[in-house]
């Protein structure tokens, strides 16, 4: 039974979205990820450090061909963008042919995937798509399609599975939102 309330820091967050519906959005993002990359043997590139869980948990719903890659960058201090996104870990694979599939716990402001849209777009893969656990429409300051969406969400800081306030609260298996 998940904790209806945690402390992290200076902030308290209460239960959003249980395992049990991160679960089952991601099980209808991996059927349709299976239908559109059956014969294409997609490279997943999982931002880290909070896509880990989802890249996780989605990998083992996949069940064409594929492979996965790492990228770390980094841009949130505190609960806000710091507007630069700076990259830590490259990716060290031939991606020139490959249709590259990105994936992120959250799509905020979405300067995190625009620059790596550029970052990776520039070395000719043959295609790029988005796949986010949760998406902030409010919050998006950029024209930007994202294929593959898990949930919309309100403009909510949230917590657990993955991402972090200020490095707490990845290692929930719920996601909470600030209150
Ligand atoms: O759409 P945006 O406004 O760019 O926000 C989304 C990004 O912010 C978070 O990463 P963060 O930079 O906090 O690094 P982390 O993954 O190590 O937590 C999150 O994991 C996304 O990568
Ligand atoms: O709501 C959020 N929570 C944690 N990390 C984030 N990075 C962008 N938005 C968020």
């Amino acid at each position: 039974m998940a904790a209806q309330t945690v402390t992290l820091h200076d902030k308290s967050f209460g239960i959003y979205l249980p395992e049990s519906e991160i679960l089952s959005n991601i099980k209808a993002l991996a059927d349709r990820i299976n239908q559109d990359y059956a014969s294409l043997n997609p490279l997943f590139v999982a931002v880290l450090n909070g896509s880990f869980m989802f890249a996780a948990d989605l990998l083992k719903e996949v069940t064409v061909p594929c492979e996965i890659s790492f990228m770390k960058v980094a841009s949130y201090e505190n609960t806000s963008s710091t507007g630069q996104v700076t990259e830590l870990v490259g990716l060290k694979e031939e991606i020139a042919g490959r249709h590259l599939v990105i994936l992120e716990d959250i799509v905020d402001t979405g300067n995190t995937v625009v620059k790596l849209l550029d970052m990776l777009g520039v070395r000719n893969p043959a295609s790029i798509e988005i796949a986010t656990l949760l998406q902030k429409p409010e919050c998006l300051q950029h024209k930007l399609d994202v294929k593959y969406t898990g949930r919309e969400i309100p403009n909510d800081f949230v917590v657990g599975y993955g991402l972090d306030y200020n490095g707490l609260g990845r290692n929930l298996r719920d996601i909470y939102k600030v209150i």
